[in-house]
């Protein structure tokens, strides 16, 4: 007894029986997670159901692996597979719209969204009957008729555009497309959502820092969602410290605090009295449709103005700038693809100078079917965007998958899979054209870069604006356009850093317009 009460009372005694219960409760934790949790029943590595670490090592230090990974581990688990102690995944085309459901209650995951730590933003909202509030006033702001009044901006813009182009076709120096595409989409969505240009496209060299910075921010990600305090820590630190730290992070922070200095000059009538954007079809800004709607006055903060304004700028900027490069890159690389959409161009708008309208592009099969093939390349968001019925269990085949779960599915996949898509690997516009097996889904069903459902790309409408005329206008007015030093490893995904991203040593896509 003496002996008992000299081990316990000795302060390094009491240190490692304290370490030692931690150890036990959380090793024996664990064991019960893998072994014996409401998500033992499914398959799936064992580690990866045990610990994040699993994932934190195809993702962090592997840079955006676990995507391809979770594909080979489908391959042998099968259809459903435990991806980490929290989540599932499903490879399975056809359960894409049950998960992305439109009517059924679905929240976002806290973990995925922790990444961005931009709660204010409709993007950022976890639960589903918040998330429809707020996203009431994104639907008609970015709605077709909205995007139909704005088409002389468009014009205007891609005109811009067609103007950097013709200095480099002058001097006969290849244009950094992946760069270019990036200023259009972004200065474009700055328009919109502040009524004020970024001027992105005007900059001589167009500005790589911006690209630059969304690939930070989106990179940064995977460890982010992992250590979500990481964001305080930096926030609270000088930017001198940050930028030694990480350049990304300063990036970051510095779009952030520029995106909160314009939501301030909106608020403050600075960018309305400028009137130069009005003939534009632009009026009003995201702001102003959010302070004019019936949403309660907390709704209406600055913190959530600024966070919506960013979330809408960053998902409307990268996402479009890689599409159309995708696009772009895959017409040069097939000549005959090229021809046969230069044909059905020359045909339905015989003079190349003419303003393009909106909707005579919308009309054209074969422009519309490269654009779908270009959208299938280029994924949207490449990673898994987990989804949550929060009440109900969900069925899966004979599973059943306990309410609270996050699932998600991967737009890679679906748009690899060989039933659907036979020879994926190629650019294959007739792909869109063909006539469907009777009884068989439309093929758009199976492509998901705008995700599907109630939390589906708000700004599809306008994305797809942009794809049809930037890429009707270009290839009808420059017909003589060739890739230089390109290959297929400037564009094709290699890494999931949330947006899917080429081999990073890639100088990008670069054309020599002649
Ligand atoms: C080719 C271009 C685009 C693609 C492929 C794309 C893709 C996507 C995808 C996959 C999502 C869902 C993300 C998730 O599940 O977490 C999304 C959401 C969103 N996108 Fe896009 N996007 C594009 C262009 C745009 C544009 C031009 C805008 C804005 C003007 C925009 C604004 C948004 C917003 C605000 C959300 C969040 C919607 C919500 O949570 O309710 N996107 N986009």
């Amino acid at each position: 007894m003496a002996l008992l009460s000299n081990i316990i009372s000795s302060p390094q005694s009491i240190s490692v029986a304290f370490v030692s219960a931690i150890l036990v409760t959380f090793i024996s934790r664990r064991i019960y997670s893998v072994y014996f949790g409401p998500l033992s029943q499914f398959p799936g590595p064992k580690l990866a159901a045990a610990t994040l670490w699993y994932e934190f090592y195809y993702d962090v230090i592997l840079q955006g692996r676990y995507t391809f990974k979770i594909k080979e581990l489908h391959k042998k688990y099968g259809p459903i597979i435990r991806i980490s102690p929290n989540e599932l995944h499903i490879d399975e085309p056809d359960y894409y719209e049950t998960l992305y459901s439109q009517h059924e209650p679905r929240d976002k995951s806290e973990y995925y969204l922790s990444q961005f730590q931009l709660p204010g933003s409709s993007f950022g909202t976890a639960g589903h009957r918040h998330h429809r509030i707020r996203r009431g006033a994104l639907n008609s702001f970015l709605s077709k008729q909205a995007v139909t009044r704005i088409q002389p901006m468009l014009t205007y813009m891609i005109d811009k555009f067609c103007n950097r182009i013709e200095e480099f076709r002058t001097s006969g120096k290849p244009m950094p497309i992946r760069l270019v595409y990036s200023c259009l989409a972004t200065d474009i969505v700055t328009l919109i959502v502040l009524n004020h240009n970024r001027h992105l496209l005007d900059s001589p060299d167009f500005s790589p820092v911006w690209v630059e910075t969304v690939k930070a921010i989106a990179a940064a990600g995977h460890t982010m969602k992992q250590f979500p305090w990481l964001f305080s820590v930096i926030r609270a630190l000088p930017s001198s410290v940050v930028g030694a730290m990480s350049v990304g992070m300063l990036l970051l922070l510095e779009s952030q605090k520029l995106t909160q200095q314009e939501t301030r000059d909106v608020m403050n009538g600075v960018y309305k009295a400028d009137k130069e954007y009005e003939a534009l079809g632009l009026e009003k800004t995201i702001f102003h449709e959010i302070l004019e709607s019936d949403l309660p006055p907390e709704e209406k903060t600055f913190e959530r103005l600024w966070q919506e304004a960013q979330v809408t700028i960053g998902a409307g900027a990268d996402t479009t700038g890689n599409a159309l490069t995708i696009i772009h890159f895959h017409l040069l690389d097939n000549p005959k693809i090229l021809r046969k959409l230069q044909a059905e161009l020359q045909e339905a708008l015989p003079n190349k100078y003419d303003p393009i309208e909106l909707r005579v592009v919308e009309q054209l099969p074969y422009l519309n079917a490269v654009l779908n093939e270009g959208l299938r390349f280029s994924y949207g968001i490449s990673t898994r965007s987990p989804r949550i019925h929060p009440t109900d269990t969900m069925k899966f085949q004979q599973y059943e998958i306990p309410a609270g779960t996050p699932v998600g599915m991967t737009s890679v996949h679906i748009h690899h899979n060989e039933t659907i898509f036979p020879e994926a690997i190629k650019f294959k516009p007739e792909r869109w054209l063909e006539k469907r097996p009777k009884g068989a889904p439309p093929l758009d069903r199976y492509l998901v870069s705008f995700s599907k459902g109630s939390r589906q790309c708000v700004g599809m409408q306008l994305a797809k604006a942009e794809l049809q005329l930037a890429i009707a206008t270009v290839f009808r007015r420059y017909e003589n356009q060739e890739l230089f030093e390109t290959t297929r490893a400037d564009v094709d995904i290699k890494h999931d850093l949330f947006l899917p991203q080429a081999d990073l040593k890639s100088k990008g896509v670069r054309v020599i317009f002649k």
